[in-house]
């Protein structure tokens, strides 16, 4: 059995007793912020001068400074800048202020796991890993829930780390649903699987690929939107409320059977053989060095992949529907449709 923690395990007045700065104020870094300071925590956010995050932080009365001030101030540091970022701002903001029996809190372990960031032995080091995207983390969290995330300690220089990890992990709600003891290379090697196989690089490509095999073959693009991308998010949240049985239990019982025939046809053996040589790729450390190289080039390699991505037929397409479902744009985050946005 894993080692669970639930909001009775964890003290919030530990994480209330100290000074925390939270670097970056974007999917994640907002959400932990904000919802620090809504359980009481002191809690500074540390972005360069001329961030376009700075207002956004400043307009919700958060505290606001460079992040070598943040760090200086604070004895509790959370790393949420974005994961190629975070090598330079160690060096530059974090490393000269940090003093023996300080935290550095992580919220996944890549730059641990990697070898880009490497903390003197007399810090603390844990992580508080969401196993969600950061909007939702804090629409969770406003709503009286929660999602759920990983903790880990790497190093526990003062003793204490464990329970200001599950206090910092309780005042973000990651404990009302639910908290996993892990290490750092379990988060990362894991958490990257999971984005690239499953949840965002499997799931995008099975979506295009059955968007272009039915416009292929003649079929309206609006048709074919919303039976592989619209209707997908209906089918995931039965399986989310009841595993996969759930979403079985509840289509037609034609589906049900063109699933167990036609499933494996799809993603037949050989996709699994190709998730394990992605899973190879992430624990030999050839997808980090890759992915770290195109950053400190420029990220030639990630633009050309996001633009060409932005224009694929089925965004277009999906752009102009849901112009007619104002409902489907979530209220709480500040998404622009398209290439502008970027
Ligand atoms: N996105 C998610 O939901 C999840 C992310 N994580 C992890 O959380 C961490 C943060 O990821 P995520 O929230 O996606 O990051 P984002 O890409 O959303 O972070 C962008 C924020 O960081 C700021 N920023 C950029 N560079 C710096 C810098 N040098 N110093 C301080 N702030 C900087 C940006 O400022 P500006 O506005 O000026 O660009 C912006 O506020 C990563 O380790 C990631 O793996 C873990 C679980 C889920
Ligand atoms: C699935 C992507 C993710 O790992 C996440 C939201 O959990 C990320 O890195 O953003
Ligand atoms: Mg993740
Ligand atoms: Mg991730």
């Amino acid at each position: 059995m894993p080692e669970l923690f639930y909001d009775d395990d964890a003290d919030l007045s530990v994480i209330q007793g100290r000074s925390v700065a939270v670097l970056g104020y974007g999917s994640q870094g907002h959400a932990h912020a904000l919802s620090l300071r809504d359980s009481g925590v002191d809690v500074r956010v540390g972005l360069p001068e001329g961030s376009k995050s700075r207002v956004k932080a400043e307009n919700e009365g958060l505290r606001v400074l460079t992040p070598a001030e943040a760090c200086a101030e604070a004895d509790v540091i959370v790393v949420l800048a974005p994961d190629p970022a975070q090598r330079s701002l160690y060096a530059e903001a974090i490393e000269p202020n940090l003093n023996d029996g300080d935290a550095l809190i992580f919220g996944h372990g890549f730059n641990i796991r990697y070898g880009y960031v490497k903390p003197p032995a007399g810090v603390d080091v844990g992580m508080i890993a969401p196993k969600g995207p950061g909007h939702l983390v804090r629409r969770e969290y406003v709503e009286g829930r929660g999602v759920p995330v990983l903790v880990a300690v790497e190093q526990d220089a003062t003793g204490n780390a464990w329970p200001l990890a599950l206090s910092y992990a309780k005042a973000i709600g990651g404990l009302r649903a639910g908290g996993i003891k892990t290490t750092f290379t379990e988060e990362t090697e894991t958490d990257l699987f999971g984005e690239q196989a499953v949840l965002c690089g499997g799931a995008s490509q099975l979506i295009m690929y059955g968007f272009e095999t039915l416009t292929e073959a003649g079929y309206q693009p609006e048709v074919a939107y919303f039976e592989v991308l619209h209707e997908l998010k209906l089918i995931v949240d039965l399986m989310y409320e009841g595993g996969i049985a759930k979403q079985r239990w509840s289509v037609s019982d034609t589906a049900e059977y063109g699933d167990y025939v036609s499933g494996p046809r799809v993603i037949d053996p050989r996709v699994k053989e190709n998730m394990q040589a992605v899973l190879a790729d992430i624990q030999n450390g050839a997808f980090a060095e890759r992915f770290i190289a195109d950053q400190d080039a420029g990220a030639p390699e990630f633009k050309k992949l996001r633009a060409e991505g932005e224009v694929h037929p089925i965004e277009t397409t999906g752009r102009e529907l849901r112009k007619l479902m104002a409902w489907v744009k979530s209220a709480d985050d500040d998404y622009t449709e398209g290439t502008a946005a970027r």
